[in-house]
Order: C-alpha cells, then sequence, then structure tokens
C-alpha cells in the first residue's frame, strides 16, 4: 500500500476517533511499549534441543509443514525473521528444553544457568526480554505424574528440576535487568476415573510450597492451569481451582491460556475476577478448536475480549502477555506473524475504545447508548491506525508480509530437508 495512502487514511481516522475523545497517537504510543512474549515453540513444534522428540505428556503437535527449526541457528533465525516482520516490544519465551545442550546428556535435574548463557547474550543483541518455563513433559518420567507423584524419587527430580529452572529464571532476570516470568505447566492427570484427585492435589500443594520457598528476586513465578491434557481427559490435577486457590492463598501469578476452559467458557470474565485475588496474570493466548488445539490465534471475538477486558479492567500493568500455539501445519513463520498481528489488533482496538463515554453512558443508566456505541466502535477506521502504526515503524503494512514470508520460505526454510 502506498504510504500516502495510508497516512491519508490515518488522518481521517484520527479525527473519526478524536470526535469519539480518542487520541490515536496516544493508542499507538501504548501499543508499541507494550510488551509481547514470542514462544519458541512455534518455531519446531514443541521440539526443543534436549531429545529432539515429537511433544508427549499431555500436548501434541500437528502438521508436517516443511522448514521447522532444527537447532538453536535455526530457530534463533527464524525469530530474528520473526522481529523483522512486527513493530513493537518483544520478549522470547523459552522452555527448558531449549537450552544449549551442546550434544552433552544433561537431565532435567541437573540442568544450570550455563545452558542458557548463551541465549541470554544473543536475546539481549535482539533487543529482547527473557521469559522462562520449566518442561515436565517429552522425558521418560513424564509419565501421568510428575510433582503430584506419590513415588518419593519421581516426584523430587521434578522438584529439582524446577527449582533449578527457578534459578535460571532469576539469573535471566537479574542478566536483563528485569523479572523474567516462569510459567510452571504440568501435564498431571489421568486418563480414566481415579479415585484420588485429593491426594494428588495434596501432593502438588506440598511440592509447590516447597519449589515457591526459595525468595528469588529477579523472577517471578506463574502457574498455569488446565482442564484437560491429551490421554489425560478425566481428570486434571492442576486444574483452575486448585491454582485459582493457590495463587491467591500464596500470593502468586495465575496463568490464564485461552485455551484452557470449557469451550462455552467466557475466558475473558476470569480476568477481573481472578486479579482482585492474585498479584498478576501471565496471558496465553491461544485459539482453541473445540478442545485444546493450540491453533494460531486470530483477531476474533475471544482474542479481543480478553484485550478488551484488560483495558477495561486498567488491568494493563499487572498481565504479561505471551501467545501459545504451535501449528505445524503451515509456514511457522507465517503463524507466528498472524498471532503477534492478531494480539496487537486486539489490544489496539482495546486502547481506541471510547471507554470514558461508554463508562458515563453506564453510570447513567442510559443502556441503549452504551450498547449502540459498542456496536459503532466495531465499525470505526482502526484497520487504518494499525497500518499507520506498522508504516511509522517501517514495518510491512496489511497483506504486505505474505511475500516476505514466500521468500524466506524460498530462500532459506525450503533448503532445511
Ligand atoms: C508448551 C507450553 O508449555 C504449553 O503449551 C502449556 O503452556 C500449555 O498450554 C499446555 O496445554
Ligand atoms: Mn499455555
Amino acid at each position: 500500500m502506498k504510504a500516502d495512502l495510508i497516512l491519508k487514511n490515518y488522518e481521517i481516522a484520527k479525527e473519526r476517533y478524536a470526535a469519539l475523545g480518542v487520541d490515536t497517537d496516544k493508542a499507538i504510543e501504548t501499543l508499541e511499549k507494550t510488551p509481547i512474549s514470542l514462544h519458541c515453540w512455534q518455531a519446531d513444534d514443541v521440539v526443543g534441543f534436549e531429545r529432539g522428540e515429537a511433544a508427549s505428556g499431555g500436548i501434541q503437535s500437528t502438521g508436517n509443514y516443511p522448514g521447522k527449526a532444527r537447532n538453536i541457528d535455526e530457530l534463533r533465525q527464524d525469530i530474528e525473521k520473526v522481529n523483522s516482520l512486527l513493530a513493537g516490544t518483544f520478549r522470547l519465551n523459552l522452555h527448558e528444553i531449549y537450552g544449549e545442550f551442546g550434544g552433552k546428556q544433561i537431565d532435567r535435574n541437573e540442568v544450570t544457568v550455563d545452558q542458557f548463557t548463551g541465549w541470554m547474550q544473543w536475546a539481549k543483541e535482539q533487543n529482547m526480554k527473557l521469559d522462562f518455563n520449566s518442561t515436565s513433559f517429552s522425558h521418560p518420567l513424564s509419565g501421568n505424574l510428575t510433582l503430584s507423584n506419590p513415588d518419593p524419587a519421581i516426584r523430587e527430580f521434578w522438584i529439582e528440576h524446577t527449582k533449578r529452572c527457578r534459578h535460571i529464571a532469576d539469573a535471566m532476570g537479574k542478566f536483563q535487568n528485569d523479572p523474567c516470568i516462569m510459567n510452571i505447566w504440568i501435564h498431571d492427570g489421568s486418563k480414566d476415573i481415579t479415585v484420588e484427585k485429593g491426594r494428588y492435589r495434596e501432593i502438588l500443594k506440598n511440592s509447590l510450597d516447597e519449589i515457591l520457598a526459595e525468595e528469588l528476586p529477579n523472577m517471578k513465578s506463574c502457574l498455569e492451569a488446565k482442564l484437560f491434557g491429551i490421554g489425560l481427559e478425566a481428570y486434571t490435577v492442576g486444574s483452575h481451582d486448585f491454582y485459582a486457590g493457590y495463587c491467591a492463598k500464596n500470593n502468586v501469578m495465575y496463568t490464564l491460556d485461552t485455551g484452557h476452559y470449557e469451550p462455552t467458557e467466557n475466558v475473558s470474565d476470569a480476568v477481573s475476577a481472578l486479579l482482585l485475588f492474585v498479584p498478576e496474570l501471565m496471558l496465553h493466548v491461544s485459539r482453541p478448536m473445540h478442545w485444546d488445539s493450540d491453533h494460531v490465534t486470530l483477531f476474533d471475538d475471544n482474542t479481543r475480549n480478553l484485550f478488551s477486558e484488560l483495558v477495561r479492567t486498567n488491568a494493563l500493568d499487572r498481565a504479561h502477555i505471551g501467545l501459545d500455539y504451535f501449528d505445524g501445519s503451515i509456514n511457522r513463520i507465517g503463524a507466528y506473524i498472524i498471532g503477534v498481528r492478531a494480539a496487537q489488533k486486539s489490544l489496539l482496538q482495546a486502547f481506541l475504545e471510547p471507554l470514558d463515554t461508554l463508562r458515563k453512558y453506564e453510570d447513567e443508566g442510559k443502556l441503549f447508548q452504551r450498547l449502540a456505541l459498542l456496536e459503532e466502535e466495531k465499525t470505526l477506521p482502526f484497520g487504518a491506525v494499525y497500518d499507520y502504526f506498522n508504516l511509522k515503524n517501517n514495518i510491512p503494512v496489511g497483506e504486505e508480509y505474505i511475500a516476505d514470508i514466500e521468500k524466506y520460505e524460498a530462500e532459506v526454510l525450503a533448503n532445511r530437508k
């Protein structure tokens, strides 16, 4: 699209929004500064560099599109490409299995920061900060139960792993002078009916108490709830109620993954409820299709509702935005760009909402007026504002990035046989 046309459209949009009391320049500035954490695992279908095996243990990636990253250099190359096609501020969310193991057998209860210093340096060069995840899946000891396992040897193994991961996250946070957010998601559960629901939850509670006992100043831990995992359909130890209770009681950050709730549930509704009781939220923005399928995030009602709730609740500074999906059936770089742009569009639309007027209508009981404005705002020219945001940052506008990704596929990804 021609720059002068984008600018002209932006000026018209700016005037239209100003008439509603909305400052588009301010919205763009806020969007530029709001960090989005890119999940490293979209680049290689959650394989990582430890064992090189397909993900197992509650999650699964489907699709066999050619060109997935096979090593650290390729993954970094892909993330650099993704960065070059996006405006804004980005972090990188690493899983423990993406360490630099250098061909050595370093088991999960032996991992140290040494396997991540290269990542820290690289991220600094990319002007990205790091977030982190312990990895309980894709390991011979993953089984059905890790931190909630009644077998002390297995449980100790995973406690040690998670403690070590917290230390790695702390080192990352210190290095980048900004807290590293470390997520703990475990798949623990049961395929069929269990008569020991309470027992496993009590063990998990005790494991978490032990893991989180140590104060580490440069990292923040968050706990991710889930409805069910693949092969563990009947019961999940770390359910929503379990973690909501645990996080509220222990002042721990809660991870809200938009794929982890009943399909008819309005996940965005959890934002204002949880934030009354937990300190912060980590968001895993995903797209469930019938179940927790981890399809590429889109600019759909679920994503839009989530971000508008964040803004309406004044919770932007208490939420960490991350993406979480893994689609191996399409160009993986394209999958990143579609998902990030969807999150950005949803955020921008939330920033552009004429909230003062909507709140005033609501306070005054003017409910027809509120509904009318909510309807009208949907077709305000926010696309022109998003185009300008990209143009201003020298990033491809609109569908222009498709050709860029096709070129990268032909020149780089096609050579990964
Ligand atoms: C790879 C991630 O840890 C994983 O996707 C987790 O966050 C999750 O959502 C599992 O369903
Ligand atoms: Mn998740």
